[in-house]
């Protein structure tokens, strides 16, 4: 497929962003921390709201990484690790309680406009008009992002081809797609709109094995044509280690450990268990398998 090189921002955005671009990180998260519920300051200094408060979870507890520009970085959690915590940290939807996020070297919390410049978020809760159909929903975000209608018009149907929806559903309304449909749709969307700095939330959860190559196939193309960099988090072992280049394992808000597939995956090697997979390797780290977690959630 040929998406053209200027298909994230609109070539007047790209050159007033002349040099930000050539950082060697595309990301940088520092001692990043967030808690949910508990009492708040006022509630505590009232010494209100003792009983009716649920108790503090930390979703995120003080991580720190780094994303290399032109880098695929998955993160691999299990269920309520904090994975879509720290993504929502990232592209300026939560603010942390602590520690510092740069996005090209912009700072999540005080150049919040410019972050939002760099990075897109897809994740399963995408938001659509749903009674619009994919290609009116995405020329619209073409629109906003300052895409040409000229290539709007001729990318969109190449990528939702791509990405292996029947043209008769171009048309249609979303909300008469199934939920893995209405995902393509979003990742199609991100694709055509902000490829700089890509934040997938699990983008094939949910999809069929087809659909899954698909998207990783595109994710691929992204970095490889448009100097895209991608942080994505996952529960796919075999995509984490195909796609990846480096992954960071997290578990309760921490991180544990953080390598490329390979060195990851010598760290838990034995000499009953010279070639362990990155399934073993998560287990080793965080004491419990992945499918485990997934069991325990449809039960
Ligand atoms: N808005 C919220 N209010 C209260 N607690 C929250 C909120 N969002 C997340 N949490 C809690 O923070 C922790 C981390 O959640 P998060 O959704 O980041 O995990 P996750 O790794 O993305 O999980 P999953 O794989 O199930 O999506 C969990 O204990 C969760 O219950």
């Amino acid at each position: 497929m040929g998406l053209s090189s200027n298909s994230s921002l609109s070539t007047a955005n790209k050159s007033s962003l002349i040099g930000v671009l050539d950082q060697e990180y595309a990301l940088l998260v520092r001692d990043a921390y967030k808690t949910f519920g508990g009492r708040s300051f006022l509630e505590k200094f009232r010494g209100t709201a003792e009983v009716e408060k649920p108790q503090q979870v930390v979703a995120v507890d003080h991580i720190s990484l780094s994303v290399k520009r032109n880098e695929i970085y998955g993160i691999l959690g299990a269920n309520g690790s904090g994975k879509s915590t720290l993504i929502r940290l990232m592209s300026t939807l939560l603010i942390p309680d602590g520690g510092e996020i740069k996005v090209f070297g912009f700072d999540v919390v005080k150049q919040e406009k410019m972050v939002k410049r760099l990075l897109n978020r897809v994740s399963v809760e995408a938001s659509f008009f749903k009674k619009l159909s994919p290609v009116e929903n995405l020329m619209y975000a073409t629109r906003l992002y300052g895409v040409p209608p000229s290539r709007a018009r001729r990318e969109i149907p190449e990528i939702l081809s791509r990405l292996g929806i029947p043209p008769d559903r171009f048309s249609r309304p979303l909300e008469q797609m199934s939920r893995g449909m209405q995902q393509k749709v979003a990742i199609a969307r991100a694709f055509l709109t902000t490829p700089v700095l890509l934040l997938l939330d699990e983008p094939t959860t949910g999809l069929d094995p087809r659909s899954k190559l698909d998207v990783q196939q595109l994710v691929k193309q992204l970095r490889e044509e448009h100097d895209a960099t991608i942080l994505l988090t996952t529960h796919d072992m075999a995509e984490a280690d195909a796609l990846c280049d480096r992954i960071a394992i997290i578990d309760k808000g921490k991180l544990i450990v953080e390598g490329t597939p390979q060195e990851l995956k010598s760290m838990v090697a034995t000499p009953a268990n010279p070639a362990p997979t990155l399934e073993d390797t998560f287990m080793f780290f965080t004491g419990r398998s992945l499918e485990e977690d997934e069991q325990e959630i449809e039960d």
